[in-house]
């Protein structure tokens, strides 16, 4: 079996990222409001609607510190953005729902999600995907790459130069490659399940779109961010 290494330039690849993905968290009182007493469903949803407002803020953020991401053409910067904010916020959101909230707690925020107004065809998916990706265990490495990476794909809709997209993806790939067969080598399969869950995270592309237009209907309010990252009128 070939000696699995990380090279210097991948180490230094994998710090930025990491930094950058640390150094930009949505504030821990957002959480802790959600904790505490009772709120109504409306109080529900607008205190959703700040932590995802405040979820966007972090994704741009890190967005820019992903190396070579600010020299893309600046309309492929937006076309990345807006096609991967969804996947990256549920990643983050994810992580921050299993790592964040003291143990016991996650049953009080998840109460708190299922009572916000939220169609329960999409909360399902949510809960699913929230737990399949708790059982991974990822070290903050993988969660911070994994996220770049999602954030990475050449394929999201309008995006011009694809190659340059997949120039920056690419490595970032690589680096996981490798951090996988260290930090799990009794698991072969666990690059494959990390990567299975960015196709768990396109479907619920779907939901989310379908939850927008239904609290739209409802003639709930956004900020203007959101309507901005997901073109709603
Ligand atoms: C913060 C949060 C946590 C868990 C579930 C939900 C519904 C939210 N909140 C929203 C999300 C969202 C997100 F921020 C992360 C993950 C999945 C998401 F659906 N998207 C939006 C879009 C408009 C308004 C809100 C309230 N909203």
């Amino acid at each position: 079996k070939e000696k699995v290494e990380i090279t210097k330039e991948q180490e230094a690849l994998m710090r930025l990222i990491v930094d950058a993905y640390n150094k930009h968290q949505i504030p821990q009182d957002f959480t802790n409001k959600l904790l505490q007493e009772q709120y109504s469903t409306e109080e529900n949803f607008l205190l959703l609607t700040e932590i995802a407002t405040s979820q966007v803020q972090v994704l741009v953020e890190f967005t820019k510190h992903i190396p070579g991401f600010l020299s893309l053409d600046h309309e492929d910067q937006i076309a990345l953005l807006k096609g991967s904010a969804v996947e990256a916020m549920f990643l983050r959101s994810a992580q921050a729902f299993r790592r964040k909230i003291p143990e016991g707690h996650t049953e009080v925020v998840e109460a708190r999600i299922r009572k916000s107004g939220i169609s329960e065809e999409f909360i399902t998916p949510l809960f699913t995907f929230y737990k399949s990706v708790g059982e991974l265990l990822m070290v903050q490495e993988e969660q911070a790459l994994l996220t770049a990476i999602t954030i990475l794909s050449p394929d999201r809709p309008y995006v011009k130069d694809q190659q340059a997209v997949e120039r920056l993806q690419e490595p970032m790939v690589d680096v996981l490659r490798k951090l996988c067969a260290l930090q799990h080598p009794q698991d072969p399969q666990y690059l494959a399940r990390l990567l299975g869950r960015l196709t768990e995270l396109r479907t619920l592309n779907h939901y989310h779109a379908e939850m927008l237009t239904s609290w739209k209907a409802n003639d709930q309010k956004f900020t203007p961010l959101l309507c901005e990252i997901w073109d709603v009128q």
